[in-house]
């Protein structure tokens, strides 16, 4: 067993190809990671409120946590430096660490910071972020120049103008969150409210949420209105707020304890996270979570039906979703898949790339993905993750829902989320090898 996991073990030299086979499978109690997106907001928080290093965390096995959790608390230890000291922060493939540390390196008095990334971290859109920014705090002093796509460099000016930042939603909720986030920095450092402008419509907009959840468990109070977010005050509260897991995670665990007959731990049915509405679609399919004790949930039902599901609400569950639909009796639509170009790969060619290796069709109509299951099941599928750790995860977890062996190639970038994924489906009785 060791030996089979030897290069997937966060930290290990990495493999090229694995493969899975789920023909022995077994009910477990299964555990997701801690929320990246929630951990990401809580780092931030704790930092400008005075509760550096973040206990929570603390309590977290180093070697579990996320790398993009990792990725911001390097750049926030950074950002803790003293004056004077240029700050070089490797923000590696991610997106919401990378954007977040864009705004608070530009609001941390006198800062100098050089960002960089993979090459397809600077691919991805960045410019109306970095337009804001500048509209906002350029006539104050703020420097921010891009390289080619890397570094980019920030120089942060000690004062600040008229107190409002404008952006565009249409691209990525996170230009948004990160200059929310940089409007409790400036409100603590002023005292005057702080706020941010949506220019159009607004996608993900259920992560703007959670930032604003994490803001006001933080004790800021965030009023919302037309589009527009403004951080008008700030009180401690009276205990730290508590770090829930991984919904888009639990989404992967989820349909593997349909499938094997065990159940999930920490789903955590109050969380604000996007990804929760896996538990709500399904229903539609026939599948139903049934919640246990202490945060447990299991998931049972017969497929009867397709899925429906939008890009807008809950992106990072599509991919998920998608390989839902390869086993399910009916076609899915997935509408507003634009947005799917946009993140670690392209991952709108990605599902479909899983769904035609599986022996599906998919009809692409505008923004809409029509997915066709199989009539039958392939004897066994392949599947490259491009780097991308969403579709590591859901090539395997498709290759445990249908019973059908997988050759994955790429498969430690899961790191990235869910640093024990490949531990967590080995539990399940499903056997790795490279
Ligand atoms: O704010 C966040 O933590 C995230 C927002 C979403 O991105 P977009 O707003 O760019 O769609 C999501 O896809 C990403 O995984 C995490
Ligand atoms: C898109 C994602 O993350 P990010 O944008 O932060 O890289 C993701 O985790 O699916």
């Amino acid at each position: 067993m060791a030996r089979a996991l030897a290069g997937l073990d966060p930290g290990s030299a990495p493999v090229t190809q694995l493969h899975v086979d789920p023909s022995h499978l077994v009910p477990e109690v299964l555990t997701p990671p801690i929320s990246k997106s929630d951990a990401q907001r809580a780092l931030v928080l704790a930092h400008l409120t005075g509760s550096w290093p973040l206990p929570v965390l603390q309590e977290e096995p180093e070697h579990y946590l996320p790398a993009d959790v990792r990725v911001l608390r390097r750049g926030i230890e950074a950002l803790r430096l003293p004056p004077g000291t240029v700050r070089d922060v490797d923000c590696a493939d991610g997106g919401a660490p990378f954007r977040i540390l864009v705004t608070q390196s530009a609001v941390t008095p006198g800062a100098h910071v050089r960002l960089t990334g993979t090459p397809r971290l600077g691919e991805r859109p960045h410019g109306p972020l970095f337009e804001s920014l500048r509209e906002a705090l350029g006539p104050s002093g703020l420097v921010l120049t891009e390289g080619h796509p890397w570094p980019v460099e920030i120089r942060a000016p000690t004062a600040t103008g008229k107190p409002v930042f404008r952006v565009p939603g249409a691209q990525s909720s996170q230009y948004a969150s990160s200059l929310l986030l940089g409007c409790a920095a400036l409100y603590l450092r002023e005292r005057r409210p702080w706020s941010v402008e949506i220019i159009g419509e607004l996608t993900s907009a259920g992560y703007l949420e959670l930032t604003v959840s994490w803001l006001r468990r933080f004790g800021f109070t965030v009023l919302e209105r037309d589009g527009r977010f403004e951080v008008t005050d700030y009180r401690a509260p009276e205990r730290p707020p508590a770090m829930p897991g991984d919904w888009s995670s639990l989404g992967y665990l989820l349909l593997i304890s349909w499938r094997t007959g065990g159940s999930v731990e920490r789903a955590d049915l109050s969380s604000a996270h996007p990804d929760q509405a896996l538990v709500q679609l399904v229903e539609r399919a026939g599948l139903k979570a049934i919640p246990g004790p202490q945060n447990t949930l299991r998931m049972t039902g017969t497929a009867q039906d397709g899925l429906v599901a939008s890009g807008k609400e809950c992106p990072d569950l599509l991919p998920t979703l998608a390989a839902l639909a390869c086993v399910l009796p009916r076609p899915s639509t997935l509408s507003d898949v634009g947005i799917l170009r946009l993140k670690e790969s392209d991952r709108l060619e990605g599902i479909r790339t899983l769904v035609d290796a599986f022996g599906g069709k998919t009809v692409l109509d505008g923004e809409t993905l029509t997915i066709h299951p199989p009539t039958s099941h392939p004897p066994r599928f392949s599947m490259d993750s491009k780097g991308d750790h969403r579709q590591a995860m859901v090539a395997a977890t498709l290759s445990v829902v249908s019973g059908v062996p997988l050759t994955l190639t790429g498969p430690e970038c899961v790191e990235k989320s869910f640093p024990g994924f490949w531990r967590q489906l080995e539990r399940t009785g499903v056997r790795l090898t490279s």
